[in-house]
């Protein structure tokens, strides 16, 4: 049966289809901030720097498991953990629960928000698409960003006021209107923790560069409320769609804030 969320498809049966998924670099995992080393030359060297160019339209996809925004234009990630290799932004998706209290993937001290937004590129200084990028190990780079209900976010105003369009799986459309993925960041993008770690979802190979932001940024509850109407591929409601925290085995969490 195809992979999903719920108690017969869930993350605790994923190792059946992909051992990987007890693997020694495996993602989310539970942020323990006094067990996160701040290392200077992350910061130092060079600040993680994005380069963004505003999509002219936008591409949403209810992809089964998640609602997907297909990038098409030229936008660039490097700096930080990334040294110089040149990452180009894919697509952006996001993982939230049926309620405010869960729903992110990175949990910090064991606090888990309510959404959690990734921001999904591949190193084209290395590799030549997605696909060839997303098996190495320094194949991906993904932004994590913490949501919280709060006030709306503008920028994301095009996906949750085209969820109701997007209900059943597979369905796609395409809203003419510009989207600056620069503007679904949050304002202070230099305090962040970064972990070599995994896709969330299966297949779950080991090939992402991790970069949490330490800011999360609101989202209003009727935005929250738009993604929970959303249907899965199995016709339920898509809630709950985050992974656990895996075992962080032998890696080290660095942070670039004191
Ligand atoms: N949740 S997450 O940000 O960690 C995250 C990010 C990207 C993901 O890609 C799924 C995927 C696509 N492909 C693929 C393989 C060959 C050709 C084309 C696509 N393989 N896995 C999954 C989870
Ligand atoms: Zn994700």
């Amino acid at each position: 049966a195809h992979w999903g969320y719920m108690t017969t498809n869930g993350p605790s049966t994923w190792g059946k289809d992909f051992p990987i998924a007890n693997g020694e670099r495996q993602s989310p995992i539970d942020i323990v901030t006094t067990a996160a080393e701040y290392d200077s030359d992350v910061l130092g060297s060079n600040a993680l720097s994005t380069n963004y160019t505003p999509e002219s339209e936008v591409k949403l996809v209810n992809n089964g498991h998640s609602i997907m925004c297909q990038i098409t234009k030229k936008g660039v990630l490097t700096g930080g953990p990334l040294g110089k290799d040149e990452y180009r932004l894919e697509q952006f998706h996001l993982h939230w629960g049926a309620e405010d209290n869960r729903g992110s993937e990175h949990t910090v001290d064991g606090k888990m928000y309510a959404s959690e937004l990734h921001l999904v590129h591949w190193n084209a200084s290395k590799y030549s698409s997605f696909a060839d990028a997303v098996q190495k190990p320094d194949g991906l780079a993904v932004l994590g960003i913490f949501i919280t209900p709060g006030v709306a976010c503008n920028q994301f105003k095009v996906i949750s006021d085209n969820c109701g369009k997007l209900k059943t799986s597979g369905a796609e459309m395409t809203v003419d209107t510009t989207l600056d993925p620069t503007l679904l960041l949050p304002s202070n993008t230099s305090d962040y923790w970064t972990y070599l770690g995994s896709l969330t979802t299966p297949p779950l190979f080991e090939s992402v560069t991790w970069i949490v932001f330490k800011e999360p940024v609101e989202y209003s509850k009727e935005q929250l409320l738009a993604l929970r109407n959303l249907v899965d591929s199995d016709g339920n409601h898509m809630q709950d769609n985050y992974r656990p925290p895996a075992a962080l085995k032998q890696r080290k969490v660095k942070k670039t804030f004191t």
